[in-house]
């Protein structure tokens, strides 16, 4: 039964004030709006006016946030337009100040799925609700324990499930209602949100081990039985389960995890447009991984794939590598390595001054990265010393200080600018303005995996790709090689996010080609380019009859 309240309270549905005349007899909600009818232009004129009328980014985010949750289409035409001013709104960073106080400033579910730990036997009746019968093919889904670097934010984490999504849409345009954010509540070791009277997830300790991972399990099974044409893709989980979760069901169906993966091909992609400004060969490089955790050792895989394409023996393309992490220099007997970092180890014997390789200072004298990568969490890490000596054995260092949010950056691209006198090739978590120095204008690309997974996963979704393998995110990692002109002076390593759409429709074709030329598309589909573009969304009001 149609009633009032079911069209203008969903927002797949609803066109507020945009309804026509007959629209709204024909669906029995004559008077409930007023009279005059708005085009959905003029709808986001008058949106983005309210936008611009609050006072700091959060409240924006709010405003924002309240627009989804009423009209999507409406939310979706907005971001179209203004897509550079409402990344970092809706996505990184303030999504990282939304999550930290979600529970006290909660409103609205979002459609998304809470599953919890304590309650496995409701998995699937939990995915069943949240979908309301709609036809998803897209699944988000997070346990919160990494947040971006902010740690364990239990079910507030649910928020960048939410932000991921937002952003799939803006930048390839997968249908926003085909879409499901899931939040699995294992629980926190967050002592704040435990001891927070309003905290809405669970109030005990985070679960691990085999009940946890019995959920994970059932989650996938149930979502894999309700959405048998969907991609899954992971965000945030823990450094100790997201690469377990990930080997587990690579080959069974097509998933991926934005962390490891997402983030390993925009780097890889960054250091290729790095390499094309300085003219060098990727295998004459020395690759520093400064916090060798879920995206740093993703990175060093996704590196390592590359160099063994480009003719390396593993054995070769291995020695190119320095990964760093708490303990310092990673050696094969350095204790409590991760089954990841234990790939990526060196000999203490290839070294006069092993023992003495406990910090990155010292790392980078004796090792002279040619390219040092920052996924720690630990800001200012990449400190002025330490940029300058690298800076002194390499003509162009490739500089990538990943972490995010904003506060946990290990630098600035301006310092970074600024102590390398312009020579260092710099990519940001963050975006990042342009820096002026010496008279030349550098533009600073965003190395964020956003410039990524929309493109990966459309693709995959477009070509009804069974899985996700190597072959394909090595196309992936390469599909942007020539945007960027690199021939002018303080050119971006990747493109811009203002071409976000444009490339990731271009990203998803390639992908959709590499899954065809593998011949791994469940259903027959005879050209990638066309599935990509028949699936695309765009934010236009349908009329009701
Ligand atoms: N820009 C992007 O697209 C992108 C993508 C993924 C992750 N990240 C960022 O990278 C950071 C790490 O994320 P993650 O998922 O890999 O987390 P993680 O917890 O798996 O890894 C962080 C690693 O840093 C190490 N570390 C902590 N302190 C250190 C220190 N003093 N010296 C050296 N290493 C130290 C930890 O031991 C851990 O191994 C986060 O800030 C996250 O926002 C950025
Ligand atoms: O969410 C982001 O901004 C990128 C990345 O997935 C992260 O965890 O930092
Ligand atoms: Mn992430």
């Amino acid at each position: 039964m149609t009633t009032t309240a079911s069209i203008l309270n969903n927002p797949f549905l609803n066109k507020g004030t945009a309804f026509t005349q007959a629209e709204r007899k024909a669906l029995g909600i004559v008077g409930t709006l007023p009279s005059h009818v708005q085009a959905l232009d003029e709808q986001a004129t008058q949106a983005y006016a309210q936008f611009q009328s609050k006072a700091n980014d959060l409240e924006k985010r709010l405003f924002l946030m309240n627009l989804f949750n009423e009209n999507r289409t409406l939310f979706f035409r907005l971001m179209d337009e203004h897509v550079v001013e409402f990344m970092p709104i809706v996505y990184d960073p303030t999504v990282a100040d939304s999550i930290e106080q979600y529970s006290h400033l909660f409103t609205d579910p979002q459609n998304a799925a809470f599953i919890s730990i304590d309650d496995p036997d409701n998995i699937e009746a939990t995915l069943k609700n949240a979908a309301d019968g709609r036809d998803i093919r897209l699944v988000v889904v997070t346990d919160a324990e990494g947040i971006l670097g902010m740690g364990d934010w239990g079910v507030n984490g649910v928020d960048i499930a939410v932000g991921k999504l937002m952003v799939y849409t803006a930048a390839a345009g997968i249908d926003p209602a085909q879409v499901l954010p899931v939040s699995i509540d294992a629980g926190t070791n967050n002592q704040t949100l435990l001891d927070d009277q309003l905290y809405l997830g669970n109030h005990h300790k985070r679960v691990y081990g085999d009940v946890y991972y019995d959920v994970i399990d059932r989650f996938v099974n149930a979502e894999q039985k309700l959405f048998p044409e969907s991609l899954l893709h992971w965000e945030d989980f823990g450094r100790s389960n997201a690469q377990v979760i990930l080997d587990k069901y690579k080959d069974q169906f097509a998933t991926f995890n934005d962390d490891i993966q997402g983030t390993g091909m925009v780097v890889l992609a960054g250091i290729l447009g790095a390499l094309n400004i300085s003219k060098e060969d990727i295998k004459d490089q020395k690759f520093l991984t400064f916090g060798a955790g879920t995206a740093g050792m993703g990175i060093a895989n996704q590196i390592l794939d590359e160099l063994k394409r480009a003719g390396l023996s593993d054995e070769e393309a291995r020695k190119h590598f320095y990964a760093v992490d708490k303990q310092g220099l990673l050696f094969d007997d350095t204790p409590d390595l991760t089954a990841a970092q234990k790939d990526f180890t060196r000999q203490r014997s290839e070294f006069d001054n092993a023992d003495e390789l406990t910090n990155l200072a010292a790392i980078v004298k004796t090792v002279h990265p040619t390219v040092m990568i920052g996924t720690s969490t630990q800001p200012g890490t990449f400190t002025e010393e330490i940029v300058k000596d690298m800076a002194a054995h390499t003509e162009r260092p490739i500089i990538f200080p990943l972490s995010n949010p904003t506060k946990l950056a290990e630098a600035t691209a301006a310092d970074l600018i600024k102590w390398t006198d312009g020579k260092a090739l710099i990519a940001t978590g963050i975006p990042a303005g342009d820096v002026d120095y010496k008279g030349v204008t550098y533009h600073i690309g965003q190395g964020n995996n956003a410039l990524m997974y929309p493109g990966l996963g459309f693709g995959l979704i477009a070509s009804t790709a069974k899985v996700l393998n190597g072959e394909t995110l090595s196309a992936a990692c390469h599909a942007l090689g020539g945007i960027v002109d690199t021939t002018q002076a303080g050119a971006a390593v990747l493109p811009p996010v203002s071409q976000l759409t444009s490339f990731s429709q271009k990203l998803a074709e390639i992908v959709a080609q590499s899954v065809l030329d593998q011949k791994l598309n469940k259903e027959p589909i005879a050209d990638a380019k066309q599935a990509v573009a028949d699936m695309k969304w765009v934010p236009e009001y349908k009329s009701v009859d």
